[in-house]
């Protein structure tokens, strides 16, 4: 299957003369829930603008539904239901006739029937009559992205869906995520919240200063770039890691009472069995041992960090 967007060697230099993406390329698939990380000001929401048709872009190629931004803007656009960052919407207007309005403004003939699915689906049907000024953050955030869906897009991007909100409704907010995407909406979100790419994400990207490092699908990701670490928890703390166990590259944790053990997930031998067996020979007596995997975070962290 064609990619649903697709971006080619995509360039952009402000008027400023700043330069905030850089050769970029990405290929969104049908049906997916991609993520965007990147660090403030790596240029997330530049790409997203210029793929809506906000920004204008210096070099490369956008399609997405297979319409060229340029050439079949108007097309291309209806594809396309974007979520901004900040937040424009008339507080005293009703939500129904918010939603109503969007659906006019892109040319749409009027659908009731979507209309009243569209709210029911994002559980603001009871609501449809209630002012927006009236509504709760989490609530008011449904109906940006009703408004966003209110032309029946295939696309949808969200620009930072849940910055400053409570966790509570941004686990909320990763439930209606999910539920757009099992409608067949393919959906791309940029975040700072890496939690949030590891609870919902099928695939992340991550970009920094303009160019995108890597995207990959995020079990795949976290499974070649992440490590597993093993906390041996001793019976009798130890003042220095034994000489014999050198090869180990052991950690000694404060307290000399544990051990930690880094390893490779991806290595055909982890060293466990023969690390244990030393272990042993060296007299060191264990009480407890844990293994633990590295998160999305400490992921990015360290690819951001190789940038830099
Ligand atoms: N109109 C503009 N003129 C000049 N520079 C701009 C303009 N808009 C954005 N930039 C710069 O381009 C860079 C990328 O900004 P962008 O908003 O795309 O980043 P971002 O990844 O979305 O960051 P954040 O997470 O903070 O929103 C930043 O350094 C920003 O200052």
């Amino acid at each position: 299957m064609p990619p649903i967007v697709s971006v080619q060697n995509l360039d952009k230099t402000y008027d400023s003369g700043f330069t905030a993406l850089r050769d970029v390329s990405l290929n969104i698939e049908e049906g997916e829930i991609l993520a965007l990380l990147g660090p403030n000001g790596a240029g997330k929401t530049t790409m997203i603008s210029i793929i809506c048709g906000i920004t204008s872009k210096t070099g490369g190629t956008v399609t997405a539904g297979g319409f060229d931004i340029d050439q079949d803007f108007r097309s291309a656009r209806e594809m396309i239901g974007l979520v901004p960052q900040e937040i424009a919407i008339d507080p005293f207007e009703k939500v129904l006739r918010a939603v109503r309005f969007s659906r006019g403004l892109h040319g749409c003939p009027p659908d009731e029937a979507y209309l009243e699915k569209l709210l029911r689906s994002l559980s603001l049907w009871d609501k449809r009559d209630t002012k927006i000024i009236e509504l709760s953050g989490g609530m008011k955030r449904r109906v940006l992205i009703a408004k966003a869906l209110s032309h029946q897009p295939r696309i949808l991007f969200l620009d930072e869906p849940t910055a400053g909100v409570d966790v509570e409704l941004r686990k909320d907010m990763w439930d209606v995520v999910r539920r757009l995407k099992e409608d067949g909406v393919t959906i791309i979100l940029t975040t700072h919240y890496i939690e949030e790419a590891e609870a919902i994400a099928d695939r992340v990207g991550v970009i920094n200063k303009g160019q995108i490092l890597l995207v990959e699908a995020k079990t795949h990701l976290m499974e070649r770039l992440g490590r597993k670490q093993m906390e041996i928890y001793l019976q009798h703390p130890l003042q220095t890691v034994p000489d014999a166990l050198s090869k180990y590259d052991l950690e000694l944790g404060e307290d000399g009472e544990t051990l930690i053990y880094t390893y490779d997930t991806q290595a055909e031998r982890t060293g466990i069995t023969t690390l244990l067996s030393d272990l042993s020979n060296a007299g060191v007596k264990l009480s407890d041992i844990q293994t633990r995997k590295s998160t999305l975070e400490e992921i990015f962290v360290d690819l951001v960090r190789e940038q830099a």
